[in-house]
């Protein structure tokens, strides 16, 4: 599903953000990418959503080499890529509505679809019924859903998060996590860039941690030593939480 190979990423101040970096990560794994500031995890994504290109070595991201996708291609390419950020990117003077269509807009979807895919978007964050709200008029939380619900309006395959709980408390990191893990039961690769130390213990999942632009330690999923994990009956309340 994604594979680097021998990556490198240089940036023209002639700064290494990524130092022959190789990692697999399978279609349908939740994956969190951890490793101090500057260790290259939002580097990471951003070559997986052609934000930015590699500088050397090889990168496949759903069966396709990004080397060999043209400028004019990168739109239909990052439609396959839900992308979430910290601060939800959001735009204030459109209602959420309009926030979460946008992508479909850009992509040529008519009227009716755009309609039928934002509200049910919308319905798996929980947010339905907020169509004609503001951005500012929602909580931080509900915002960061909102942002969750343009990434998956698309329907991408695989979905990327750079700190998308930074801003929140703990309870609400829980939520946003458990949204994430309802959409990787239906078939969604996930990959989480964070420092979230209280999702870090209560997730389970795969983790990969970066240092100077290498893995330097792929943790598999499961639970390790000393680790304290939520009651999964818990995780699920939160879910439910979450979709109130
Ligand atoms: N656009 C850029 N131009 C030049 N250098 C950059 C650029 N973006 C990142 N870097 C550098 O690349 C290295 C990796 O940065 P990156 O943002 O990928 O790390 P990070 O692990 O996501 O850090 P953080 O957790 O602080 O967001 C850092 O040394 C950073 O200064």
């Amino acid at each position: 599903m994604i594979r680097f190979d021998h990556v490198f990423k240089r940036y023209p101040n002639g700064r290494e953000a990524l130092s022959d970096l190789t990692l697999e990560i399978d279609s349908g794994e939740v994956v969190f990418l951890t490793g101090h500031s500057g260790a290259g995890k939002s580097s990471l994504l951003k070559l997986i959503s052609l934000i930015e290109r590699p500088t050397r070595g090889q990168l496949i991201v759903n069966g396709q080499n990004v080397n060999g996708v043209s400028r004019r291609k990168v739109p239909a390419f990052r439609r396959q890529i839900g992308m979430v950020f910290q601060d939800h990117k959001l735009l204030h003077d459109r209602t959420i509505f309009d926030n979460v269509a946008l992508p479909l807009i850009i992509a040529g979807v008519g009227t009716k679809e755009i309609g039928k895919r934002v509200r049910a978007a919308l319905d798996q964050v929980g947010l339905l019924g907020r169509e004609q709200s503001m951005p500012l008029e929602l909580s931080t939380g509900e915002q960061q859903r909102v942002g969750i619900a343009r990434a998956v309006v698309s329907k991408p395959p695989v979905l990327i998060a750079d700190e998308p709980t930074g801003n929140l408390d703990p309870e609400l990191s829980l939520e946003v996590m458990n949204i994430f893990r309802r959409f990787n039961e239906v078939g969604v690769t996930v990959l989480v860039a964070s420092h979230d130390l209280y999702l870090l213990e209560h997730f389970p999942v795969r983790r990969v941690r970066l240092e100077g632009g290498r893995v330097i330690d792929d943790m598999p999923a499961g639970v390790s030593a000393g680790e304290k994990l939520v009651d999964p009956a818990k995780l699920i309340t939160g879910a439910e939480g979450a979709m109130r």
